[in-house]
């Protein structure tokens, strides 16, 4: 692979307009300045362009409005720009909506993927195989693997999973990204297109999405309103700054090897009772007068809740050189900072 000052590239970022593709896209363009960037997106109510007003007016990036199921308009995208490398975050990854519309998720995690395999094995495709130097990076997620228990005698991380581990996904969310892994897996395995697969843990940070459960916490406590835990609130989940996953992504598409997965997670597990503490902590600590009546309200579970994920980085570490390193109290202190100004609150 090209080394990281060598990197020139013209990647396709599917989804960039969502929260961890525009974290992705800037990290992109601020270094490896002779990156161009083509942003895929259908702008669902998860895409927000404003996400990237800031480098809308950046020679070097592009932005075409297409669903990555829609086959024609992806040839035309990879004919127009040719890209020699794809990045594929664009998902629909809230599973509480999967439960209640499963076949969506089917339709864009698992069509979607398809659907931008074929057009990158169309596009690639040469007398000898594939394009020199192209590259497919599939984002994945740690709930392909599906849950750990709680029991703390498991937690002191020997449990954790690797990369070789079996997929045992448990909601539609999961079971959809694991049955796009399957194609990546397929794609490499029969036509050998070049594909890394990262696995990433929860990601938080500025411009995630107001239902996942750390941005829903800032803004309900801002509002004096209660925030509501699935049931017990003991449910694990481990938490990674979306600039070192960004970052981490970054380092699989120039240094992973073709046909592997990487686990990418944060090394901070906390039970989600713990982890509404710490944004209330952090709220508190930036001046933000409402979180001093802030409440938590146990409502009914979310129907199949996995109970903890935790994967081993070891992999991605070796290989790649890639470890988290934004510890999670200045993450935190940084995304309550974001949301805060962007709704005017200090
Ligand atoms: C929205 C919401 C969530 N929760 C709980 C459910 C989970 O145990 C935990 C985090 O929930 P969410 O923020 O929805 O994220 P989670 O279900 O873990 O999934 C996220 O993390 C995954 C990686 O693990 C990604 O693949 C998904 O796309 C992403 O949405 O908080 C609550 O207790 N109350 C809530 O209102």
């Amino acid at each position: 692979m090209e080394s990281a000052q060598g990197f020139a590239r013209t990647v396709m970022v599917t989804g960039g307009a969502g929260f961890i593709g525009s974290n992705f896209i800037r990290l992109v363009l601020a270094e490896r300045p002779d990156a161009r960037v083509v942003n895929v997106d259908a702008l669902t109510y998860a895409g927000c362009a404003d996400n990237l007003a800031d480098v809308r007016s950046d020679a070097r990036y592009a932005f075409v409005h297409a669903d990555v199921r829609d086959a024609a308009a992806m040839a035309q995208a990879f004919e127009r720009f040719a890209p020699d490398a794809v990045v594929h975050f664009a998902a629909e990854s809230h599973v509480d909506r999967s439960i209640a519309d499963p076949s969506l998720f089917q339709s864009v995690n698992v069509g979607g993927t398809a659907a931008l395999l074929e057009a990158a094995r169309a596009a690639w495709a040469c007398r000898d195989g594939f394009r020199a130097g192209c590259r497919f990076l599939h984002v994945s997620t740690d709930e392909v693997y599906g849950d750990l228990p709680l029991d703390p005698c498991c937690s002191d991380g020997s449990d954790a999973f690797r990369e070789d581990a079996p997929l045992r996904p448990r909601s539609p969310y999961a079971a959809s990204k694991a049955a796009a892994e399957m194609f990546v897996g397929a794609y490499g395995a029969t036509y050998g297109l070049p594909i890394v697969t990262v696995r990433c843990s929860n990601n938080y940070g500025p411009r995630q999405h107001a239902e996942k459960l750390i941005p829903k916490t800032i803004e309900r406590a801002c509002a004096g309103l209660p925030v509501p835990l699935y049931g017990s609130g003991s449910n694990v989940r481990d938490w990674l700054y979306v600039q070192d996953c960004c970052r981490g992504v970054l380092a699989a598409l120039e240094k992973g090897r073709a046909g592997q997965v990487y686990n990418l997670g944060g090394g901070c597990a906390l039970p989600n009772v713990r982890l509404v503490e710490a944004v209330r902590d952090a709220l508190h600590d930036a001046g933000a007068a409402r979180a001093a009546a802030f409440s938590v309200e146990h409502v009914a579970d979310r129907p199949g809740h996995d109970r903890r994920y935790a994967m081993n980085c070891e992999k991605a570490a070796a290989e790649l050189g890639w470890r988290p390193t934004t510890p999670f109290e200045e993450g935190m202190r940084a995304t309550v900072a974001w949301y805060l100004e962007r709704a005017g609150v200090v």
